[in-house]
């Protein structure tokens, strides 16, 4: 089984039933191997969150898969009975949101949050259960553990929710953490500390990410390898050094140019060029942005 990769998505297709049967997923395939982090990158509209949801079991009815498969070792996600899907979400693939604000019940302290899954799914009594919490926001460098896990959700700062909900996901030791845009809610500062912190800790347990962002520039950060889309068709996919460095596609190119470079930060920034659209559109089909 370990040459199996851990997820292997193939050949996905989906249209929204919202939009007109409009076309969400081309033909998307994507495989990631145990303890990789993987950028699934694309600008608004490309479909990162429908794979994300379609990975979590979460689609929108309005969203409809009509191909391909979704294999998380060997079991394929989109036909498993619903009672086995929910069994291997939280114990197997966790997410980390994008919102720490939305993404906490407010009305429960902290504890009651993170030891809830260790108690019903690994057995913990609640002395079990405390003191593997306070272990894992020290792991997520929160100096004060027994403060924070006395608090209110509104009782922290966004970096400091953050950090709790990464504690959360890892908190099972799953397999594959999905974090979905984790940084886009916080400034800039803080976004660093959360990306470094989200690689210590993949790396630490050994733990593959899928790691949804617009950003070129956090996948520079963090990623192994990337997965570029555009309105629902993977553009280029390699090694973040391969498709960073030598980008075969126009498009790659032309958001490479368009991103800030962390080590330039003051160079001018130039906006995709409409013919790169129009070679797109040549590409994919007539219908491809319509959604950008
Ligand atoms: N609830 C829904 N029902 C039907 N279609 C949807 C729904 N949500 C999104 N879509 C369609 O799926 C397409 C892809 O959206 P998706 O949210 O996956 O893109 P994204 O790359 O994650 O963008 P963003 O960065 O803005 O979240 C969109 O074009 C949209 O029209």
């Amino acid at each position: 089984m370990s040459n199996l990769p851990l997820l292997s998505i193939t050949g996905l297709t989906a249209v929204s039933d919202r939009d007109g049967g409009a076309s969400v997923l081309r033909d998307v395939s994507l495989r990631l191997a145990r303890g990789e982090v993987h950028g699934l990158v694309g600008e608004s509209g490309a479909g990162k969150s429908t794979i994300a949801k379609a990975l979590l079991g979460i689609l929108p009815r309005t969203v409809r898969v009509t191909g391909g498969s979704v294999r998380f070792e060997e079991r394929d996600l989109l036909t498993l009975p619903s009672g086995a899907l929910r069994q291997i979400i939280g114990n197997e693939i966790a997410l980390i949101p994008q919102d720490p604000q939305t993404a906490l019940n407010p009305g429960r302290r902290i504890e009651a949050q993170l030891t809830d899954g260790l108690r019903m799914n690994r057995g913990m009594s609640g002395r079990q259960a405390h003191a593997r919490a306070i272990s894992l926001l020290e792991e997520v460098h929160i100096r004060d553990p027994l403060r924070v896990l006395e608090a209110y959700p509104h009782e922290l700062s966004g970096g400091m929710r953050q950090r709790v909900l990464i504690a959360a996901a890892f908190s099972l030791e799953p397999k594959l953490v999905v974090a979905d845009e984790p940084t886009t809610a916080l400034d800039v500062t803080v976004q660093k500390q959360i990306l470094r912190l989200i690689r210590g800790m993949q790396d630490k347990h050994g733990t593959a990410v899928l790691f949804v962002t617009h950003d070129l520039g956090v996948v520079a950060q963090i990623c192994d390898r990337v997965t570029l889309l555009y309105s629902g068709k993977v553009i280029e996919a390699g090694s973040t050094a391969d498709v960073l460095d030598h980008p075969a596609h126009a498009y790659t190119r032309a958001l490479l140019a368009a991103s800030p470079r962390y080590d330039r930060p003051d160079e001018g920034l130039t906006p995709v060029p409409p013919a790169v659209f129009d070679q797109l559109r040549r590409e994919i089909g007539t219908d491809a942005g319509i959604h950008v």
